[in-house]
């Protein structure tokens, strides 16, 4: 068994703006998806998903993914699932040149689905990574990246940058502007979450903001804003110290700025009441900014409050579900040691 976990993110600034070719920065954060892969002699592919619904579920089909499995959850759930898992497998196989090969594997995660915090590029760059190193390949990370760049790219039909998965697979802050990915610098941002216990559908946010940007020129004008506030918010973190506590200037300048970038993807249409409220909630609390984070429609906001202030005001507003602070993680993917033989029934160790 080989097990690969990946974290999830949060934008500082840019999603939305960064499919359109303006840069983005977003931050992996210490939430990570976990994925464990065992090699089968036939070419099945079993997927137990253990955080899908309240209860997970597990389904059993051939490789040829007309196939599909014949389980007693919504199939529109199971699609959903297979989708990245799907992709993640078929890139591995790529990878590996083993075009049959087959896999049980077993995904969890601590990462809500669908909440703008990545779930989807941590499952499949935590995917291909476990089923490559099972197939007995090592990739690079940039590999890595982009292979599961391309396999999200392939699930949400083109609606995709690469921004989510680089993040994911290198850890950190990092930067994408198009096919241009890097780490950068970034002191340790006091980033808390709040999240509203909702989802929004990635691939029809993107495709409101595309037409709004095609119909109307100010809402163009709006995408490049955002791309003018990220090219704002990195001179301010190019000009920090990586190595220590970030000056409360700083802080208060990042914080505007995301202050303002909310405001233009609420002009995008990509916001909802109960992410508005929670990004209010924060900004009463002395936050010093807050915005949506990811596709938005429903999922988490971000702030940014090195006090314990926030958290706690979101935790008293009706709209928040769960509030935690976030902190950077570093480290991006990571082989993890597999499980003994209790915790995982069919699992060897390795
Ligand atoms: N634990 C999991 N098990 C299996 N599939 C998962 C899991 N977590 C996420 N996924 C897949 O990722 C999808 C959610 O991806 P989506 O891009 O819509 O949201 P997100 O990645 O959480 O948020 P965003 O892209 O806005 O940051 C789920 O519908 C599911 O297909
Ligand atoms: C909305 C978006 O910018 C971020 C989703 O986390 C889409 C993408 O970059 O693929
Ligand atoms: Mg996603």
């Amino acid at each position: 068994m080989t097990v690969s976990s990946a974290p999830g993110k949060v934008y500082l600034f840019g999603e939305h703006a960064v499919v359109y070719g303006e840069p983005a920065v977003p931050c992996a954060i210490e939430r990570r998806a976990t994925v464990a892969v065992d090699a089968r002699e036939d070419d099945h592919i079993r997927v137990e998903a253990r955080d899908l619904s309240l209860d997970g579920f597990t389904v059993e089909y051939a490789g040829d993914t007309d196939d599909r499995p014949d389980v007693d959850v919504p199939s529109g759930l199971v699609d959903a699932a297979m989708g990245y898992i799907d992709a993640a497998v078929e890139q591995a196989r790529d990878a590996a040149d083993a075009p049959d090969a087959g896999f049980d594997i077993r995904v969890e995660s601590e990462i809500p689905l669908g909440a703008g915090l990545g779930s989807s590029a941590a499952v499949v760059v935590a995917g291909i990574d476990a089923a490559t190193r099972e197939l007995g390949v090592e990739l690079s990370s940039e590999e890595l990246a982009d292979r599961a760049y391309r396999a999200e790219y392939d699930v949400q039909d083109g609606q995709a940058s690469r921004a989510d998965t680089f993040c994911s697979a290198m850890g950190g802050a990092v930067r994408v502007e198009g096919d241009d990915c890097r780490r950068i610098d970034a002191p340790n941002l006091p980033f808390v979450v709040g999240f509203d216990g909702g989802a929004g559908d990635t691939g029809e946010l993107v495709a409101g903001v595309r037409s709004l940007r095609e119909e109307y020129g100010f809402a163009a004008d709006t995408v490049e804003s955002i791309g003018d506030i990220v090219r704002e918010g990195e001179s301010l973190l190019a000009a920090a110290d990586p190595a220590s506590d970030p000056e409360p200037e700083l802080l208060a300048d990042l914080g505007r700025l995301m202050d303002f970038d909310h405001g233009l993807l609420e002009a995008l249409g990509v916001s909802s009441r109960t992410l508005d409220n929670m990004v209010w909630a924060a900004r009463e609390a002395g936050a010093h900014g807050a915005k949506l984070t990811g596709a938005g429609g429903g999922g988490c906001i971000v702030a940014l409050d090195e006090t314990p202030e926030t958290r706690t005001a979101l935790r008293y507003t009706a709209e928040c579900r769960d509030a935690f602070r976030a902190e950077l993680d570093r480290e991006g993917v990571r082989a993890e040691k597999a499980p003994n033989a209790t915790s995982a029934p069919n699992a060897e160790a390795e």
